[in-house]
């Protein structure tokens, strides 16, 4: 990594992190939800292999839109037009219900763009890998398994996209008995 692409990570993360200042994730432990960015963009560089810095940057970013008060234009003012159409790729419209939320992402995953889909990915991957981990407050065994059913439904729409990150994602959906 030259000098300044370590630059524009280290200002990547920090805004995300003032973002998602007062976020918690729903454990037990309440961690401080830019952990689940810094996972994403992680998981993107060391088990998917992912050097593209604008794939990094939108992974960092990923949930600004959807979860705080950044806006698309903002984005794409401070980290230019790619990284804010990533970002928008991979945003659920907030207003809609969110059982449309839901259908909506396993209809739009095939067309997204490839470097949305490693976002998307890597970002089910984090996710699934944290119910494993342990129970967000207040779900139930059964609301996990049913976001892993749903996730394995959005995942199929990805296949094709990282070879690596996808042979993870097949053993957790085996070890819950769904197909991927
Ligand atoms: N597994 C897990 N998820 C947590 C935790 N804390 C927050 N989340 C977030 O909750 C979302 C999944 O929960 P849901 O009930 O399905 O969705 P909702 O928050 O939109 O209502 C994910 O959003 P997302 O990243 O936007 O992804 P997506 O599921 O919408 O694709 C995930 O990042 C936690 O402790 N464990
Ligand atoms: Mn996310």
């Amino acid at each position: 990594m030259n000098s300044s692409s370590t630059a524009v990570l280290l200002e990547t993360v920090n805004f995300a992190a003032e973002k998602h200042r007062n976020q918690r994730r729903k454990d037990l432990d309440a961690t401080p939800y830019i952990n689940h960015p810094i996972g994403v963009a992680r998981i993107l560089s060391h088990e998917g292999g992912i050097t593209d810095i604008e794939v990094l940057q939108a992974a960092l970013l990923h949930d600004t839109v959807e979860d705080t008060d950044t806006t698309f234009e903002e984005l794409e003012s401070v980290f230019g037009t790619t990284v804010a159409r990533i970002v928008q790729e991979v945003t659920d419209d907030k207003s809609l219900p969110k059982e449309e939320r839901k259908r909506l992402q396993v209809v739009h995953a095939p067309h997204r763009s490839h470097q949305a889909k490693l976002v998307k990915l890597a970002d089910k991957l984090y996710n699934l890998r944290d119910l494993n981990r342990c129970t967000p407050t207040g779900w139930t065994a059964g609301r996990v398994q049913e976001y892993f059913v749903w996730a394995s439904q959005v995942a199929k729409g990805l296949r094709g996209t990282n070879p690596a990150l996808e042979e993870k994602m097949q053993h957790l959906f085996l070890e819950r008995g769904l197909q991927f």
